[in-house]
């Protein structure tokens, strides 16, 4: 019987400990607003942003949210990504992916100020994570380390096994581990005897985006497993790369989901927004 790995309970405190400290700001005069731009209105996404919204609530920030038809330009998005960027009164930018196929990604992420960044995907932010310098690091995998810390997870010496190299997942996810002094191995889809390597990790971070495909063949007893996946079974019920039942078993340690990695992506969105606001002095 494995551990559970609590993301709910882990955000919640997170989320006091920021909701303190927004209040300590206000009194100093310091309102922090994060404006949250979905185009087109695709329902997950929609499910996301209602999540930051309510947490930016509950934390004391301002959140702005454009809500911008599908048929939106990208000149029209660059445009406002610019007034944001110059707006005083806005700390943090976040524009939802995935953007319409007619707007480029790529473009609309190196329009966000890197002051302003507070998804951590521009890359000078990635650069910066690179190298050991400060900036804005991915919610995601952020999250992931303070699921482990807070858990009581030693990171130092462990060998963590990450599925997936994406570049708002995956890699960052990488790095952070390496920050943290595990050995790290990342796979991916040319990865061969994948199995094998993920029965060597002490920690097995998935992020592949495949419904309950790591099952308790690919884990060592005892291991810890963070399941970053998010999809709707057959059931329309949420469920993760990563099945559940038939790992839980034999790991040592197991988010949930729901309840495990997402609330920790927004929860660092939020951290991510008063530490934007903290540094502009
Ligand atoms: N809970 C949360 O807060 C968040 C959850 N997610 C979820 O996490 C999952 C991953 O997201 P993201 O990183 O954006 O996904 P991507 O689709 O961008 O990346 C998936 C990665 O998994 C690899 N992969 C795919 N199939 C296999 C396979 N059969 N064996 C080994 N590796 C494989 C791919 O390899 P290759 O590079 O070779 O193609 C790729 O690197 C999704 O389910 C997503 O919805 C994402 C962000 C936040
Ligand atoms: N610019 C940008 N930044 C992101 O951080 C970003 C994004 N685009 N696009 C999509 C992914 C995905 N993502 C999630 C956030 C919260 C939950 C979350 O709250 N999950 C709840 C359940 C949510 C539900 O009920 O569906 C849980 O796992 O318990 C999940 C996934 C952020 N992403
Ligand atoms: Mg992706």
């Amino acid at each position: 019987m494995a551990k559970l790995i609590n993301g709910k309970e882990i955000s919640q405190q997170i989320k006091d400990e920021l909701k303190e400290k927004v209040s300590a700001l206000k009194a100093q005069g310091k309102n922090i607003c994060l404006a949250v731009i979905q185009v087109g209105n695709d329902p997950a996404s929609s499910v996301y942003v209602g999540n930051k919204k309510k947490a930016c609530a509950y934390i004391g920030i301002e959140s702005r949210a454009f809500e911008l038809p599908e048929e939106t330009t990208e000149e029209e998005l660059l445009s406002i990504i610019k007034d944001l960027n110059e707006d005083d009164g806005v700390h943090g930018i976040l524009v939802q992916l995935p953007v319409p196929k007619h707007i480029n990604e790529e473009k609309i992420i190196n329009a966000i100020s890197p002051k302003k960044d507070v998804d951590g995907f521009h890359p000078e932010s990635v650069g910066s994570l690179c190298i050991g310098r400060p900036g804005f690091v991915s919610c995601t995998p952020a999250g992931i380390i303070q699921l482990l810390k807070r858990s009581e997870i030693d990171i130092e010496g462990k060998h963590c096994v990450v599925i997936g190299r994406s570049n708002i997942v995956g890699k960052p996810m990488a790095l952070l581990m390496l920050r943290e002094n595990a050995t790290v191995t990342i796979c991916h889809s040319r990865t061969k005897n994948l199995k094998e390597i993920c029965k060597e990790a002490d920690i097995l971070i998935v992020a592949i985006g495949k419904p309950k495909m790591i099952d308790a063949s690919y884990v060592k007893d005892g291991a810890t497993v963070i399941d970053v996946g998010i999809h709707r079974d057959a059931n329309n019920k949420l469920c993760g790369d990563v099945d559940f039942a038939s790992v839980e078993p034999v790991a040592g340690a197991i988010t949930p989901v729901p309840g495990g990695v997402g609330p920790m992506t927004i929860a660092m969105l939020m951290n991510n927004c008063v530490e934007a606001a903290e540094r502009e002095e």
